[in-house]
């Protein structure tokens, strides 16, 4: 059962093969026997899981149908879910039990799906390597010396070691996009606006978006489907209908204008991956898609452009979390600035205490013109050179990342090496546009994801093009030997 995509589930519980029951005591059987090996998941939800399959399999008994009913699923841990811990990986949120769901959460549970449990992450999703979590690293399914990406890293592994057909994660700066690389899956960061963050913790609010991560383009429309939508609790919900991502799936390429950017082949890309992600382009073209290369000048200034708005804004997110509120509190404060700086001072890890410190730094008086201000107008270049390219070509592709995944612990030293990690993906988040990653290959054993960009709203192009790909291809049906 554990191989069957969330499309085949569906299905599989129409034609009653098995029940949603059956199928969520498979998986979590098979979660404490494999996960041990990964720890991609915080909590297991198993009585939770449980109770909301037999809902799932009553409502299908009484005539009901629909997608998600009894799809078992699993959530990154900064979406909030009523009564469970969500802890955003981090100390800090140790013990904090949310009072209320994520609208995505709540979404899909009134879809039917069946929570598993909430995935490991970097905490507050600062990271490309889920080294940071203050439960643990996660381990590659591909190979378990190696990191799995992130931040969505426990949606992940968790996926591609078939503990879960599809996952929820977010993306601020690649952390859905760049996870689905490291360990073959496909991945899509919404339009910023698309999905609900409400009950979403925020990390950095002008570049955050959920969005999910399966082993399929169509089970990515799926469950995309089941998230998106204008919600009147997130204020940067963007109220317009959401397409029919399934009907999307499957348009003809014939067509299609496909643009390849000169500065996502340059130096700093392995070039092994750039033969994979080459190769793809082939196939797409003899699918009826042609190919122009392109220039977004301004890519260059992204990654600092991007590490100074992202941790301002997360210097100001993170101020609520004071030891008063949520989750964890030092011991014995002598008075309340000791609690205030003992909590933080123990509660938030290395990363993100850099980043909240370079974030306070940044927006401070007599910095902010020479950093936070210089690095928005960047950010509107790179929208530009979007808005620019899109006038030729529908669709942007190129590499997800610059190398395959690399070892645990050998960028730990060096935070610098594994921001540069983000180069392919966070102009998209910059500009707000959606980004898909599906797989392209392997290297060395190793799975190479492609990037995928459109223009705003075009979630369904994204899907479209993975869909006829996948159609064609089948790195993505590929497991990790051990799952
Ligand atoms: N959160 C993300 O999208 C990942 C990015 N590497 C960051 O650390 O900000």
């Amino acid at each position: 059962m554990h191989h069957l995509t969330l499309a085949e589930i569906s299905r599989a519980l129409a034609a009653k093969q098995f029940s949603a029951v059956e199928l969520s005591q498979a998986l979590l059987a098979r979660i404490q026997q494999l996960d041990p090996q990964l720890n991609s998941f915080i909590t297991v939800t198993e009585d939770l899981a449980l109770a909301q399959a037999k809902a799932a399999d009553a409502r299908r008994a009484a005539g009901e149908t629909g997608a998600l009913l009894g799809a078992p699923i699993g959530h990154k841990d900064l979406f909030c879910t009523e009564g469970v811990l969500t802890s955003c990986a981090s100390k800090i949120l140790d013990g904090f039990k949310a009072p209320y769901n994520a609208t995505v959460v709540e979404k899909l549970a009134a879809a039917g799906s069946v929570t598993l449990g909430k995935l490991n992450m970097d905490e507050f999703a600062m990271g490309s390597a889920n080294e940071s979590s203050h439960y643990g690293p996660v381990k590659n399914p591909w190979d378990v010396t190696r990191v799995p990406g992130g931040s969505s890293g426990g949606s992940a592994a968790a996926v591609a070691a078939r503990l879960l057909p599809a996952a929820t994660g977010t993306d601020t700066g690649g952390s859905i996009r760049q996870p689905a690389a490291l360990t073959n899956l496909t991945g899509i960061k919404p339009t910023y606006g698309r999905v609900s963050r409400w009950g979403m913790i925020a990390y950095a609010s002008s570049l955050d978006q959920g969005g999910p991560l399966a082993r399929t383009a169509e089970d990515c429309a799926l469950l995309l489907a089941g998230m998106a939508g204008f919600d009147a609790k997130d204020s940067t919900s963007v109220d317009q209908p959401v397409d029919d991502y399934l009907a999307a799936l499957n348009q003809p390429l014939a067509g299609l204008r496909i643009g390849l950017p000169k500065e996502y082949f340059g130096a700093g890309l392995d070039s092994r991956i750039a033969d994979a992600v080459l190769a793809v382009v082939e196939e797409l073209k003899k699918l009826g898609a042609t190919v122009k290369d392109i220039s977004l000048p301004n890519m260059q200034h992204a990654i600092p452009a991007y590490y100074v708005i992202a941790p301002a804004e997360a210097s100001s997110n993170l101020s609520r979390f004071d030891g008063v509120r949520f989750g964890y509190r030092c011991e014995n404060p002598k008075d309340l600035m000791d609690l205030y700086k003992r909590s933080r001072a123990e509660g938030f890890g290395e990363e993100v205490k850099r980043r909240i410190m370079v974030g306070t730094y940044a927006l401070s008086a007599g910095y902010y013109d020479a950093y936070y201000l210089k690095a928005q107008k960047i950010r509107r270049l790179i929208k530009n050179d979007f808005v620019a390219a899109f006038h030729e070509v529908d669709v942007i592709l190129g590499p997800t990342t610059p190398n395959p995944a690399w070892k645990l612990g050998a960028k730990n030293n060096d935070p610098v090496s594994a921001y540069l990690e983000d180069i392919y993906t966070i102009t998209a988040n910059l500009a707000g546009i959606p980004g898909l990653s599906m797989p392209a290959g392997f290297v060395d054993g190793l799975p190479v994801g492609v990037q995928l960009l459109a223009p705003y709203f075009q979630e369904g192009r994204l899907l479209n093009v993975a869909h006829q790909y996948q159609q064609v291809s089948d790195w993505h049906t590929r497991a990790p030997e051990g799952f």
